[in-house]
């Protein structure tokens, strides 16, 4: 729902035009070295894509359901052959963390976290106004 990074970007190596759609729509010329945005935030919110695109559903990704998908419309780490070289490290990490963090302790909001959470303004990258804070209650191991 949040990808940190918004949107990707490319360059027009030769000129290119996507055609109208529909009667309403005009061709789009895109000139060599025009530089394309492709917004990865507003994909993964359409609709037409995703059912109920604001709700925090992690059962999208589940083995059941993650073939509803459709291509090209899930990008976080972009796509193509300049993709994220990191991306597989990166779930590596994201689940050893969050593995280590949920085996150990009780996570709750931090007294300094902004909340409900409001998305910084100062940046390209998706984040927390005022950074995120969270409180570690640690767990007894014993039980
Ligand atoms: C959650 C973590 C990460 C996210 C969301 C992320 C996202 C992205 C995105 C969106 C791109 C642009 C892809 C495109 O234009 O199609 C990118 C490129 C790249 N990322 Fe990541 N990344 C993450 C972690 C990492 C890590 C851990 C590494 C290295 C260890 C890494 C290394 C790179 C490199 C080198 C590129 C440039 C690839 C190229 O231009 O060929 N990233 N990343």
């Amino acid at each position: 729902m949040w990808p940190p990074v918004p949107a990707n970007d490319r360059s027009c190596v030769k000129p290119y035009t996507i055609w109208p759609n529909t009667s309403d729509e005009s061709p789009l010329e895109i000139p060599t070295e025009g530089l394309i945005w492709i917004l990865s935030h507003a994909i993964h919110r359409d609709p037409k894509y995703y059912e109920d695109p604001n709700k925090f559903d992690p059962e999208r990704f589940s083995i059941e359901n993650k073939h509803k998908i459709r291509p090209y419309t899930y990008l976080p780490f972009g796509l193509g052959p300049r993709n994220c070289i990191g991306s597989r490290f990166a779930l590596l990490e994201i689940k050893i963390l969050f593995f280590k963090l949920l085996l150990n302790f009780e996570l709750g909001i931090g007294e300094k976290m902004v909340y409900p959470l409001k998305l910084a303004r100062n940046g390209f990258i998706h984040t927390a106004e005022g950074g995120f804070w969270l409180s570690l209650k640690k767990l007894d191991s014993s039980t």
